[in-house]
């Protein structure tokens, strides 16, 4: 929601789309789970914010099973194993541009088309873990985003409060969160 705040150009596409679904103007209604489905600029929306501001910076400490080589490193059997989840999404070798929010990488022709989140083909970003102990609620969980985020937009302009920017900087608590919590003017669209 913070980037949708900083990027008006980009929430105010992902209203358009959202429009186009649910009737828009008078006729507007809430943003149904089928409905989202239907709404390629949503999910990239939801898979750049997954990607640029993963809530895990790292997955749950792994353990090596077995000695390892990796990348000309040994692997001991036993080490705890820690995946930088934020640098993977950051990493300037795999994505055009990192620290910019753009959506649009996810669609058609862009750097991030088709990416799989579930570590099956690729890895490049994985906000869910990868692997035996991928999240278990990926599904539910994408599902609920993409159903908060399309809902929020439809029903208010998320604006930034004069003198009160959207800051970025970052914390640790039990995932990683905003320092400074968003504050935002949120203006009713419907009449
Ligand atoms: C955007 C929301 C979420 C994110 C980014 C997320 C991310 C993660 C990550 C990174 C892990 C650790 C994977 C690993 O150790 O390799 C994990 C594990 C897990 N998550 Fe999620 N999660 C989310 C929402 C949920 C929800 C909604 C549920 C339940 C309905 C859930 C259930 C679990 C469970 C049960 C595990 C442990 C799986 C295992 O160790 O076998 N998560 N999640």
């Amino acid at each position: 929601m913070a980037e949708l705040v900083k990027n008006p150009s980009i929430q105010a596409k992902l209203h358009d789309e959202i429009k186009s679904k649910t009737g828009g103007g008078g006729g507007q209604r809430e943003v149904s789970e089928e409905d989202i489905h239907d709404m390629p600029y949503l999910k990239a929306v939801v898979l750049e914010g997954l990607r640029k501001h993963p809530p895990g910076h790292m997955v749950l400490p792994h353990r090596a099973t077995e000695d390892m080589e990796i990348g000309g490193y040994l692997i001991p059997k036993g080490a705890t194993v820690n995946f930088m989840v934020a640098e993977m999404g950051r990493d300037e070798k795999e994505w055009e541009k990192p620290m910019e929010f753009m959506p649009e990488r996810f669609l058609a022709g862009g750097d991030g088309e088709g990416v799989d989140v579930t570590g099956s083909r690729e890895i490049r970003m994985m906000p869910f873990g990868v692997g035996r102990r991928i999240c278990a609620g990926l599904g539910v969980a994408m599902l609920h985003v993409e159903y908060f985020v399309a809902n929020m937009v439809s029903e208010f302009e998320w604006k930034e409060v004069a003198g009160d920017e959207v800051d970025f900087a970052e914390k640790i608590e039990f995932t990683t969160v905003m320092a400074k919590p968003l504050r935002a003017r949120l203006v009713p669209r419907r009449a």
